[in-house]
This record gives C-alpha cells, sequence and structure tokens, in this order.
C-alpha cells in the first residue's frame, strides 16, 4: 500500500518532487506514495484529506516548515511532532481559556499513530500546536507558553492527525524549523535551509519505504 505524503504548499516538499520526477499539481501519484497539496491551514487541510484520504494509504507523511519555542533548537532542524493539540479550540472566559474539552464538545490533543519508519530516526521528538494565527507578539507568546508550553507551532499538524485518527491510518509528522516564535520579522526565518533538510530527510524516507 502506498504513503500519502502532505503538505501544505508545493515549495514545501519541491525537492523532493523534482528528485521523483513529479509534475506540480494538486494530487501527484507514483507507484509507491501520492503527494497531496492541501493549501495553508486546518480548515484546507480537513478538506483535501476529506477527499482524498481513503483505506488504500497504508500511512500519512505530513511534511513541512514550522516554528519553534524553544531556542535550543537551531533553525533547519527536523523534528518529530509526536503530539499536536488545536490550541485556540475552546473559549475565553474571566478566568483564562476553556478547553473544547472543558466545554465538553470533544477534543483538542491529537498523537502520531504507529508509524512504519523504514530507518532509525534520530530526530527530537516535540510537542507541537496547531494555530490559525501565527503567534507574532510578545503578550500572546507568554500566553501560550504558559498555557501549553509547546516546543513547535504549525498551521496544519493537528488537523492530519485529526483525519488519521478519524479513518485509522497511521501518521508521522516531521516538520523543519524555520524559525522561532517571537515578534514577527520574517527577516530572520530561514525558509529555504529549512525546506532543503526537510526534502534530504524525505527522499531517503521515500526511497527506502
Ligand atoms: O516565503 C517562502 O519562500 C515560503 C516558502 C514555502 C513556504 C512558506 C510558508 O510560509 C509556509 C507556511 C507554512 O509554514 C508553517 N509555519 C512556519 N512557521 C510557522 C510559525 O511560526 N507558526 C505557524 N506556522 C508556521 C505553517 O504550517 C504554514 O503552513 C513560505
Amino acid at each position: 500500500m502506498k504513503t500519502l505524503v502532505v503538505a501544505a504548499t508545493f515549495p514545501e516538499v519541491s525537492g523532493l518532487c523534482e528528485h521523483f520526477l513529479l509534475k506540480e499539481g494538486r494530487l501527484m501519484y507514483t507507484p509507491n506514495f501520492d503527494v497531496l497539496i492541501t493549501g495553508v491551514g486546518m480548515t484546507a487541510t480537513a478538506f483535501a484529506l476529506g477527499s482524498t484520504l481513503n483505506s488504500s494509504y497504508s500511512q500519512v507523511l505530513n511534511l513541512g516548515i514550522a516554528g519553534t519555542y524553544q531556542r535550543s533548537i537551531p533553525l533547519g532542524t527536523l523534528v518529530q511532532v509526536t503530539q499536536d493539540i488545536f490550541s485556540e479550540l475552546g473559549a475565553e472566559s474571566p478566568a483564562g481559556f476553556l478547553t473544547i474539552e472543558t466545554l465538553g464538545f470533544g477534543k483538542s490533543h491529537f498523537q502520531e499513530i504507529n508509524p512504519e519508519v523504514p530507518f532509525q530516526t534520530d530526530l527530537q521528538q516535540v510537542n507541537g500546536i496547531t494555530v490559525n494565527r501565527v503567534h507574532g507578539t510578545k503578550e500572546s507568546i507568554k500566553e501560550t507558553k504558559d498555557r501549553l508550553n509547546p516546543d513547535t507551532e504549525s498551521m496544519e499538524g493537528a488537523a492530519v492527525f485529526y483525519a488519521c485518527e478519524q479513518t485509522g491510518i497511521p501518521c508521522l509528522q516531521i516538520r523543519s524549523i524555520s524559525n522561532y516564535v517571537e515578534e514577527r520579522n520574517t527577516a530572520t526565518w530561514e525558509i529555504g535551509k529549512s525546506i532543503r533538510n526537510l526534502n534530504a530527510w524525505a527522499i531517503r524516507f521515500l526511497t527506502i519505504a
């Protein structure tokens, strides 16, 4: 069975697509894996996976760049996000943030599911959050650190884990750290390096898998 590679944008997986001679599209096919470009964010990801994910896939590999809250992680480092949270899902109250669990309407915490990794990975395992709004002010970053103490932040990860939990399909999320979560300054982001490192890892994974 095939692996479904899921990325928000084509540039994030352009290196692997070039390596495997895939012409840019929304869904690209090979004999061993397909590549799905969802668009940025949870809604686009949920729609794309809802339309594409089925039991013909043996696992989902979510690839992308991400921000980190941990200054000890150098930009360009690859991490394995093993837990991911819809961090904004809930309600504000004068007493603080109320999670969707507290409200009794569902869950916000999701995990990777039994991924098949075809080689020994020494990637650091981290806890991620998934956001609609990239954090970019001291106040919101402090509130998020105090509440959840996450390692990383993306705009899709928890939505991928959600779809895989719903379908019972194993999944793995590998992110390459492009930036620190800090007051917004995209001049300090290392997008090129993070994407190169991500694609080199993915080519090895998909060649051996
Ligand atoms: O500007 C570019 O060249 C460029 C090339 C490829 C991708 C991008 C993106 O901005 C992709 C958006 C993607 O990045 C994730 N991301 C990265 N850092 C963060 C963050 O600090 N907080 C939340 N999300 C982040 C996210 O998953 C987006 O899908 C630009």
